[in-house]
């Protein structure tokens, strides 16, 4: 019998949240993975994992405060699905996010502001891609 020594199982998955966040002119925010973590070079929708006893929102407004400098108000949720990379299982969480002021990479990584077709040819994390295919058959 096959067990999964780590990944792979969807029982452990780790809850981690992510922002759609747009700009006045409708564009949206990606940022890219930095060197060094998994998924490096990717881009995905800012934010990061749920720490135990937070909330979704407290979460991402903590991770897009450490990330991006960024003070934002959270709204509702948008998507949400259960991805399986064979290192983690997580289940990704997309919230909308209304953002104060402008961002700022306070750790190192790229980030920018592209329009819906833009999205369609950046290397997206596959968990990320999901989402958005999501979203758009909604027709978000
Ligand atoms: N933040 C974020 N992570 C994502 C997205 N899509 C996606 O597959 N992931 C994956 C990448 C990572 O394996 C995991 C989140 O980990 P993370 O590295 O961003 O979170 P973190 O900073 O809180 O955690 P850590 O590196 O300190 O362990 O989820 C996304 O849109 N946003």
């Amino acid at each position: 019998m096959w067990t999964p020594s780590s990944g792979g199982s969807s029982e452990n998955k780790v809850p981690v949240v992510a922002a759609f966040l747009r700009e006045a002119s409708g564009r949206i925010l990606l940022s890219r993975r930095p060197p060094g973590k998994a998924r490096a070079g990717l881009w995905e929708f800012p934010g990061g994992k749920v720490k135990p006893g937070e909330s979704p929102a407290e979460a991402l407004r903590r991770e897009l405060r450490e990330e991006l400098g960024l003070e934002a108000s959270v709204g509702q949720e948008l998507a949400r699905l259960i991805h399986v990379y064979p290192d983690l299982t997580i289940e990704l969480i997309l919230l909308e996010a209304f953002a104060e002021n402008y961002p700022q990479a306070l750790e190192g990584q790229e980030w920018g502001w592209f329009r819906p077709e833009e999205i369609e040819k950046v290397p997206l994390a596959p968990a990320d891609r999901r989402l958005w295919q999501l979203l758009y058959k909604n027709s978000l």
